[in-house]
This record gives C-alpha cells, sequence and structure tokens, in this order.
C-alpha cells in the first residue's frame, strides 16, 4: 500500500492551499479530488459567478454612463457571456493542473501524487479512493485533512432540477438569459445573482426575503444602498414574505408567498434560483470508520482549531462549517498544516477576515460592523464619509457609496471594524485589516502620504476626523461627513469642527 505523511481529501482552494503548503516542510503528500481541481473556488461558485459579475458591470456600466439618450442600449448575448465565463475558468483551470503535474513529475521528486476520485475513511489510516472506473484503490495516510467543501442547501418539498429551479449549481448552465427569475434568499448568493441578472437588463428579477432587510447581516446603510439600486434595475423584492409553494407548472415556476398581514400572492416566473445557504458536503466519506464526530447539533463537523476529535485528523474550508469563503479557506488548509509539521501551537484568528460582497457597488468588509458591536455591547466611535467627498471617485462619475469606520470608545481608537461601499471599494479595505491585525491604533494610517487621486484617501480621511485634523470638517458637511459614538445604545454626534 502506497503511504504518505498527509492526505488531503478534496481539491478546491483549501484542499489545494493544504497540499501546496505541506509540499513546502517536503512531506509526502496524496491530493484526492472526485471532480475537478478548483471545487467551488471556480465552478458554479467565486469565479464563474465573479466573472459573469464583471461582464455584467460592464454591460450596465456602458448602458447607465456611457450611452447618451437616443442610442441603442448595448447587449450581449448569454453565449458571448458563457464563452468569457468558460476562458476565465479555463485560465484557471490550466495554472492549477499545470502546476500539479509539474510538481507530480521526475524532475521535482514526484513530490506530490494527485488522484481523481472519490476519498473515503476505511480508517483513520486508511482511506480508499474509488476510481470512476469503479476500481477502488487504498492508501495509508499518517495525516488526513478534510477539505470536501459544501453544497447548496435545498427547500423541502421543491424539486430542484438544476434547469427550471436551480441553485448556484445550475444556474451557470443555463441556456439564454431568462425572462423572469425568482430567487430565494436575500443573502450573498442572492443579491449577488440578482445584481448580475439585473445588470444585464434582459431578465425581471424578483428577490424573496423573509426579513424586512436584505443582507440581514450587514448594517442598514449597506443594505439601504444595495437594494436601492436594484429595485432601480427593476428588481422587485418581496420583504417579510415567506414562501408557502414553488412549484413547477407548465414548463415554468409557480410561488406562493404568505406575508405577516395575512395577504397572500401567487407569482409566475420563467426560472427560480435557491440562494438559502450551504451545507457540509461530508456524505459518503464514512467519517464513522475512522471515528471523526460531528459537532452536537450535528451541523459542523467538531473541531478544535481544524483539528477534530481524532487526532491525526483534521477539517478546513466550507467543510467544517465555519464561513464560507476563499480566502477562509486557504488559510484554515495553511493554518492545519502549520499545526501538522510547522508546530504551531497559536490558533487561527478569525478577526480580521475581509470579504467582499459583488452587489453594485460592490461591498468591501472586515471585523466588525456597527450591528455586531451591538449585539457585543461594545461602546464604539463610528466616522464615515461619502464618496462625494472622494476626489477619485469625483473624476470616476461614481460618488454613491461610503466608508465607515468603527474604533473603540476610547483614546486609542482601535479599530474594531469597516465597511466600505461604493466602486473600488475592495481595493481600501487591507490598510485598515492589517491595522486591526496589527493592534495597532489609527495615527500611522493618517499620517502616510497616500497616493492621488485615489479612494483610500476616502479612509485617510476618516481617521483624521476621528483626531480630529480632517480637511474637509464635518460640521460644515454635515450630510456628507458623520462622526458619532454609541454608548450603551445610545448614539451621539461627537463635536467636531
Ligand atoms: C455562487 C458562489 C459564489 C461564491 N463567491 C465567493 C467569493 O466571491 N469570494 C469568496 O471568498 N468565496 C465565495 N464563495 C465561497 C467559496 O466558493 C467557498 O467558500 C470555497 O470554494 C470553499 O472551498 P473548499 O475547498 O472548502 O470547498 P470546495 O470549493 O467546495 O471544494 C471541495 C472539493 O472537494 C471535492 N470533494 C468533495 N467530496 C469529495 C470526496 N469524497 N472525495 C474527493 N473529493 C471530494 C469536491 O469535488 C470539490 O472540488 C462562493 C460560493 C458560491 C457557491
Ligand atoms: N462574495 C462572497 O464572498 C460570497 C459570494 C457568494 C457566496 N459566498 C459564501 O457562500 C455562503 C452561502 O451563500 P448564501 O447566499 O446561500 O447564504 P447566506 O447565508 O448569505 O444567505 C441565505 C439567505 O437565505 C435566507 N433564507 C434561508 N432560508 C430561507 C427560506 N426558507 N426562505 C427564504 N429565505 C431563506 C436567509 O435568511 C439568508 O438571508 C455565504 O455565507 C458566503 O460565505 C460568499
Amino acid at each position: 500500500m502506497e503511504k504518505y505523511d498527509l492526505c488531503v481529501i478534496g481539491a478546491g482552494p483549501a484542499g489545494y492551499a493544504a497540499a501546496m503548503r505541506a509540499v513546502d516542510f517536503g512531506k509526502t503528500v496524496c491530493l484526492i479530488e472526485k471532480d475537478k481541481v478548483g471545487g467551488a473556488g471556480l465552478y458554479n461558485g467565486a469565479l464563474a459567478s465573479k466573472t459573469m459579475w464583471e461582464v455584467s458591470q460592464r454591460v450596465y456600466d456602458v448602458n447607465e454612463s456611457i450611452v447618451s439618450v437616443g442610442r441603442r442600449k448595448f447587449e450581449l448575448s448569454w453565449e458571448e457571456v458563457q464563452k468569457t465565463v468558460s476562458e476565465a475558468l479555463f485560465d484557471r483551470k490550466f495554472q492549477y493542473s499545470c502546476h500539479i503535474k509539474l510538481l507530480e513529475a521526475e524532475a521535482m521528486n514526484k513530490i506530490l501524487k494527485y488522484e481523481r476520485g472519490l476519498g473515503r475513511f476505511k480508517s483513520k489510516h486508511v482511506i480508499q479512493i474509488e476510481k470512476e472506473s469503479g476500481d477502488v484503490k487504498e492508501i495509508y495516510a499518517e495525516n488526513t485533512i478534510i477539505a470536501t467543501g459544501s453544497k447548496p442547501r435545498k427547500l423541502p418539498n421543491c424539486d430542484v432540477d438544476e434547469k427550471i429551479i436551480m441553485t448556484s449549481d445550475g444556474i451557470h448552465h443555463i441556456d439564454d438569459y431568462p425572462r423572469s427569475l425568482v430567487i430565494v434568499g436575500a443573502g450573498v448568493i442572492g443579491c449577488e445573482y440578482a445584481t448580475i441578472f439585473s445588470n444585464f437588463g434582459k431578465t425581471k428579477v424578483h428577490l424573496i426575503d423573509r426579513a424586512d432587510k436584505i443582507l440581514p447581516f450587514e448594517d442598514d446603510d449597506i443594505s439601504d444602498v444595495v437594494e436601492k439600486n436594484l429595485k432601480e434595475k427593476g428588481v422587485v423584492i418581496h420583504h417579510n414574505a415567506q414562501l408557502e409553494r414553488l412549484d413547477k407548472k407548465d414548463g415554468e415556476v409557480e410561488y406562493e408567498l404568505s406575508y405577516p398581514d395575512g395577504k397572500r400572492e401567487v407569482i409566475r416566473v420563467e426560472k427560480a434560483l435557491l440562494s438559502i445557504g450551504r451545507v457540509l458536503n461530508v456524505d459518503g466519506l464514512n467519517m464513522e470508520n475512522a471515528g471523526v464526530e460531528m459537532s452536537k447539533r450535528g451541523r459542523h463537523i467538531g473541531d478544535t482549531d481544524t483539528q477534530t476529535n481524532v487526532p491525526n485528523i483534521y477539517a478546513v474550508g466550507d467543510a467544517s462549517g465555519r464561513l464560507a469563503l476563499v480566502n477562509v479557506g486557504e488559510s484554515e488548509g495553511r493554518h492545519a498544516v502549520e499545526r501538522l509539521f510547522g508546530g504551531r501551537t497559536s490558533p487561527l484568528s478569525y478577526d480580521n477576515v475581509s470579504t467582499i460582497m459583488f452587489v453594485q457597488p460592490e461591498v468591501a468588509s472586515v471585523g466588525l460592523n456597527e450591528k455586531q458591536c451591538a449585539e457585543q455591547g461594545l461602546d464604539i466611535k463610528v466616522v464615515k464619509i461619502d464618496y462625494s467627498c472622494i476626489a477619485r471617485a469625483i473624476a470616476m462619475r461614481k460618488t454613491q457609496g461610503f466608508f465607515k469606520i468603527i474604533v473603540t470608545n476610547d483614546d486609542d481608537m482601535k479599530i474594531l471594524g469597516m465597511r466600505a461601499i461604493g466602486e473600488h471599494a475592495s481595493s481600501a479595505i487591507q490598510a485598515v485589516a492589517l491595522l486591526i491585525k496589527m493592534n495597532k491604533g489609527i495615527e500611522e494610517l493618517a499620517d502616510m502620504v497616500h497616493p492621488h487621486p485615489s479612494i483610500i484617501e476616502g479612509i485617510q480621511e476618516c481617521l483624521r476626523m476621528l483626531l480630529n485634523k480632517s480637511v474637509f470638517k464635518s460640521s460644515v458637511f454635515k450630510d456628507k461627513l458623520k462622526c458619532y459614538s454609541c454608548v450603551k445604545g445610545v448614539c451621539t454626534p461627537l463635536q467636531r469642527l
């Protein structure tokens, strides 16, 4: 039987990163993937949807900002959109597979072994690999990392065929723009696809939100801007709506909603997309053969800092059931390997994870938002600057949006979190993430010479505002610059010039 220091099951972003970090330690690694290397980081997931978002944003920009009255709207066929997505996926897939092939080669001492097949536990050290042909091979692994990812959550009594009623696994494979589309779930995936399809301008989008705000985990000022833009593009948002049923009728979709006031409505659309969260992908792994247990509530693998209850088995990425993000999966994968082979003892920190939501305009975040600070009972200072006060945004003619920075309500003013919504918002987030990571105050960034004109100058001006030395005075531009403290749930404007 072949023997390895490490077996990684699943070659999505988390498993791939783990395998590559183990290679750095000179360990023998077997990476098992049942489908395609890259997982949801590429296919039916991050890269595919972001490519589609980029294309849709360009179509929208051309039509909204550049095309003048009387000109025909610019249109892209669905075929052209799909071709671009395929090209992007091919580029990344090509990098991954060449990289693997070269690492497997003799010249690189066969440092890595890639096995295409379904991995499952026979025992805590023996992994079976079921090949497409049906053949089963067994390997011995000193340690194993479970990186099998997640899959879309489905609704009971709803027949998902991935053609008419779809999840994010099916939406990329449709033949043409749907005339109309209902999206169930107004979280990240729901709002991103609502943005994409409304940007193309060929689909009437309906969004079912069971709460009173879309993106319910975000602060209201963020969800309000996203919602306003979706509505301007014709998206119908059903707030506080309970989905009573969603059925196929005559090759289309019929759904029924009920509302707290007792009202009901029945609506027909061409297609439906379910985006109501994701669940772990651990079925068929036979974890019980290795003694790996799920958490008490059965929704997560019960790991501590990526290590499961079986000391030589780790769980990372979406399969672990924590934050479902490419960057988090990659860091968890690398962290597990550092723990195994690098002697790392300090736990992985989730305090300064940066994320981007690809809506319109993009939303970038790191650390806590105001809602989370309130939930944790933290006293804070908050500073906000409108995009219309930032030279670069003026030059881009994209002045919708704001930066919001949240700091501790004391003299240190340590950054707790930031939210940015606007053009290029994501490019501004890392400087603040670094300050949080280094547990630094705000003076350094406030005094640094920034490139001009750049979006990040908005952050600098926010920090200067907190220090009472901003260029624009909040007492003058009251609607565009805001500075307030929130103590025991009561928010009061701070006296600034
Ligand atoms: C529509 C969509 C958009 C997204 N956009 C973003 C984004 O913009 N930014 C971001 O950070 N995140 C985004 N995400 C989330 C991100 O894609 C996931 O968090 C990330 O892919 C998780 O990586 P992973 O390696 O844990 O799992 P996955 O990417 O799911 O990979 C798991 C791999 O394991 C394989 N596998 C499963 N079981 C077995 C088995 N028994 N044997 C062998 N192989 C197996 C699977 O085939 C798969 O390739 C998005 C997700 C979706 C669905
Ligand atoms: N840009 C990014 O970073 C990005 C993009 C896409 C996905 N992701 C990751 O993928 C994960 C899954 O995304 P998601 O949008 O599916 O999950 P989500 O948790 O973001 O949103 C799910 C939404 O569906 C709603 N919902 C749940 N059950 C419902 C029901 N029965 N009827 C109506 N609404 C219902 C929830 O209230 C919630 O608003 C995200 O949590 C995120 O980690 C990240």
